[in-house]
């Protein structure tokens, strides 16, 4: 199986053109002084974020990308043609990596946003380029400096406000059809969902926000069981993740409680900061659970469980409940935003929380003389 979020691809930078060495050939003039033009720089290649695209299926095509090489310089002055650059469009939220260390280049966060990849050479010096007082006549020239190359992994990590999480067959694609404009499969076995779903959910006029649909988590996952931790990444950057159980499995020796513990225990060892997100139990099917005992099976749980944040009890087919969650989701978001628009101005110097305080210490007092 493919997926196409994420990709290894080859960029290569073109190299300068070289510097020319000759001299000025005119009539009645037997020295001609040096006239060897400058190379041309060699062309960068840029990755550029373009909010139109929502894949990286482009380039796990094509997967080598070369800029054109700067032009050598020519006699008569003349200087070589700096390369053409190529740029890249990637969609926002593509991860930039260099393949070979690891080490994040860069991430695309705001539509527009342009980074350098590879860096193309600079052009080598003409030899008029070392005429001076005492040499009139230089011939020397250097050559153009190599583009830079390199392999770079890119990685596409969903950018949404809310993760459904849960176990395969809970009714996640369900819930983002019932509340959102996005239309997933769905179906009665684990595992429909293959590749992550986005969703806008608007609960009033200009008030909405993305929901991201991922496949189902399975036990074992962090090791590469089912479709393995490789989607669990797109959870990474949600402000909140609802956690969706099955309150109805068809196996009826399936306890939802050892399913939202296998969950959470996944989470943990794939990325504590994941597991320590803020995340609200959604209780699912509940349409399948007699009227009469609703209340006693959620409440069971979620003793059980111990579980200290919001729970909400819903049914994605009928709908029912689906909306007040939206809007108690809405108005968290809100909150969040609201209170980073108006950040608390701490002085880095005093703010004891900050165990990575990258302040530098004081200088002592300059002595007095
Ligand atoms: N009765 C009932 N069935 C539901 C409800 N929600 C989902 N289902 C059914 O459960 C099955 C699985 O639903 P999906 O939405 O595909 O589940 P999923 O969590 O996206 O599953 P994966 O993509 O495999 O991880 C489908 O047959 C749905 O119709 C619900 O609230 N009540
Ligand atoms: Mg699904």
């Amino acid at each position: 199986m493919k997926f196409v979020d994420e990709a290894t691809i080859e960029v290569a930078a073109g190299d300068g053109g070289n510097g020319c060495a000759s001299f000025r050939h005119e009539k009645f003039k037997e020295f001609g002084g040096p006239d060897g033009g400058d190379g041309g720089r060699g062309g960068h290649v840029w990755a550029l974020a373009d909010e139109n695209l929502n894949t990286l299926v482009d380039y796990r095509y094509t997967r080598r990308f070369e800029a054109q090489r700067g032009e050598h310089g020519k006699g008569s002055d003349m200087f070589g043609a700096k390369g053409e650059d190529v740029v890249l469009r990637m969609p926002v939220g593509t991860v930039i990596s260099d393949a070979e260390t690891g080490e994040v280049l860069a991430e695309l966060l705001q539509p527009g946003q342009k980074v350098m990849l590879a860096k193309g050479g600079d052009g080598g010096f003409g030899n008029l380029h070392f005429k001076s007082s005492t040499n009139r006549a230089p011939r020397q020239r250097t050559m153009g400096r190599p583009g830079e190359r390199r392999t770079l992994r890119l990685e596409l990590k969903v950018l949404a406000d809310v993760g459904l999480l849960g176990m395969p067959n809970a009714g996640k694609s369900t819930l983002i059809a019932a509340v959102s404009n996005a239309r997933p499969k769905i179906a009665d076995y684990p595992f429909t969902t293959l590749y992550p779903n986005l969703g806008v959910v608007r609960v009033g006029p200009e008030k909405s926000f993305v929901i991201a649909d991922v496949p189902g988590l399975i036990e074992g996952a962090a090791e590469g069981a089912g479709l393995g931790h490789q989607f669990l990444r797109h959870l990474q950057r949600t402000r909140l993740l609802l956690h969706l159980v099955d309150m109805a499995p068809f196996d009826e020796s399936v306890d939802p409680v050892a399913q939202v513990r296998a969950i959470v225990a996944e989470l943990k060892k794939y990325d504590p900061q994941l597991a320590a997100k803020p995340r609200w139990l959604v209780l699912n099917k509940l349409d399948m659970v007699p009227a009469e005992e609703r209340e006693a099976r959620v409440r069971d749980v979620v003793r059980r469980l111990r579980f200290k944040g919001p729970v909400f009890a819903i049914s994605a087919l009928t709908r029912e409940g689906c909306e007040h969650l939206m809007l108690k989701v809405y108005e968290y978001l809100a909150g969040l935003r609201a209170a980073e628009a108006a950040p608390v101005r701490v002085d880095p110097r005093f703010d004891a929380g900050r165990a990575d305080a990258d302040v530098a210490p004081e200088a002592p007092p300059a002595r007095r003389r």
